[in-house]
């Protein structure tokens, strides 16, 4: 999984990120001037994060979020997903439930993973069947497969942890970030004067501008912290009996991460309950690089911690850094709430989520405002 995920494939598949990206603002330009009333943008977030992994593994991609294709994505990603939030695994923390087994939870986990293998099962096979071989994730655990190191279900599940882990992961922190920056305008205009100041109106940010943008960088990190997509990591075991500031845990305990309880932690966070990129600006080094230092100088856990920290934080950092600095840089994003008794916008309510493996804000509009005459003429390489 690190050779496929890592730096250096990362690196050459920039080229397909940084197609996809500007392809996701085309489309909301569209869909903006389709209705002045704002949308929800997370299904058009989802959608470009599909395509980029679905290329990756099976060089496959879809125009628009009313493909079929996409649209069973979407379903199985949301059932799995439901299913495994950690309050459905009641037992693995109340062993006692045990004796209660949840007959239809269990049912209803066989037929996700049936319909997850069907699923992925035939992409795999289209890649098996590809005359022209193109080069593909699947591809390399094919050849795996072809030496004796993988089965027919390793790869299908391989794809499966890929596609669960890069896609909901990316969007769903793009439709927070988006709503808590319909919030902050002041945040937006800070940002806008950024990249006024360092791109211009006449080319888009690219990933080698990271450096020079620390204003959106503090915002990417800010947003995994204020409103990550992830509350409670993923559940692990320990093998042996482990002390821990006087605790002891028993060998085979389930130990989660609290990132959310991480970043709201006062000690760590000054006002944590406040968005503010600022707190960032010192930071200079990436996710990646500060989670394989000392945790107390780490920016966030995001992307969770130790041996198991996230294998995608690469692609992630690169993903992030062009969806937001091109977002900010194509857009103003106005807050499309009905109008309160102050006669602004209602602010969207970041406190209502929607709980499963990866959390959601509740639904919410928000209109992207074009925000000069350059922006269609630079995405469709005009200008
Ligand atoms: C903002 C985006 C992302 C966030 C917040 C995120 C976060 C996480 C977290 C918290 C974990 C669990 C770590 C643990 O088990 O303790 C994880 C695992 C993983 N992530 Fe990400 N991730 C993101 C994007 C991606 C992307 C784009 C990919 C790949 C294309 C990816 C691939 C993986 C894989 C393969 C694992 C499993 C690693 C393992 O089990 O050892 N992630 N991620």
């Amino acid at each position: 999984m690190h050779s496929v995920l890592g730096q250096r494939s990362v690196k050459e598949n920039s080229y397909l990120l940084d197609d996809e990206y500007r392809i996701l603002m085309q489309t909301l330009c569209q869909a903006s001037a389709k209705t002045k009333d704002g949308f929800y943008p997370k299904y058009f977030f989802q959608h470009t994060a599909l395509n980029i992994i679905s290329l990756l593994c099976f060089n496959k991609r879809t125009d628009s979020v009313d493909d079929p294709f996409y649209r069973e994505f979407e379903n199985l990603m949301g059932t799995r997903f439901e299913l495994a939030k950690v309050t459905n695994g009641s037992s693995e923390f109340f062993p006692i439930l045990e004796w209660f087994p949840n007959t239809k939870f269990h049912n209803a986990m066989i037929e996700s993973a049936d319909n997850t293998e069907a699923f992925l099962g035939k992409l795999v096979k289209e890649v098996i069947d590809d005359k022209d071989k193109k080069p593909c994730i699947i591809r390399e655990f094919l050849l795996k497969k072809d030496e004796g190191i993988l089965d027919d279900l390793d790869v299908i599940y391989l794809a499966d942890t890929i596609f669960g882990a890069g896609t909901d992961t990316i969007s769903a922190s793009l439709t927070w970030l988006t709503a808590a920056l319909a919030n902050n305008p002041h945040v937006q205009s800070k940002a806008h004067q950024e990249l006024d100041r360092v791109i211009g109106q006449s080319r888009m940010p690219e990933v080698s501008d990271e450096q020079n943008i620390p204003y959106i960088r503090a915002i990417i990190k800010e947003g995994q912290r204020y409103c990550g997509a992830i509350y409670l990591g993923v559940p692990h075991a320990i093998d042996e009996d482990d002390e821990y500031n006087g605790y002891h845990i028993p060998a085979n305990s389930v130990v989660i991460l609290n990132q959310y309880g991480i970043h709201m932690d006062e000690k760590r966070y000054e006002n944590p309950k406040e968005f503010k990129p600022e707190r960032f600006l010192g930071f200079t080094g990436s996710s990646a690089a500060l989670a394989n230092g000392n945790y107390e100088n780490r920016d966030h856990f995001g992307f969770g911690a130790g041996r198991r920290l996230c294998t995608g934080i690469h692609m992630a950092e690169r993903e992030l850094l062009l969806g937001v600095s091109r977002l900010l840089w194509c857009f103003k994003i106005e807050n499309a709430s009905p109008l309160g008794k102050d006669g602004k916008p209602i602010p969207i309510n970041l406190d209502k989520i929607r709980n499963g493996l990866t959390v959601w804000p509740e639904d919410y509009k928000v209109r992207f405002v074009k925000r000069h005459d350059n922006v269609e003429k630079v995405l469709s390489g005009q200008s």
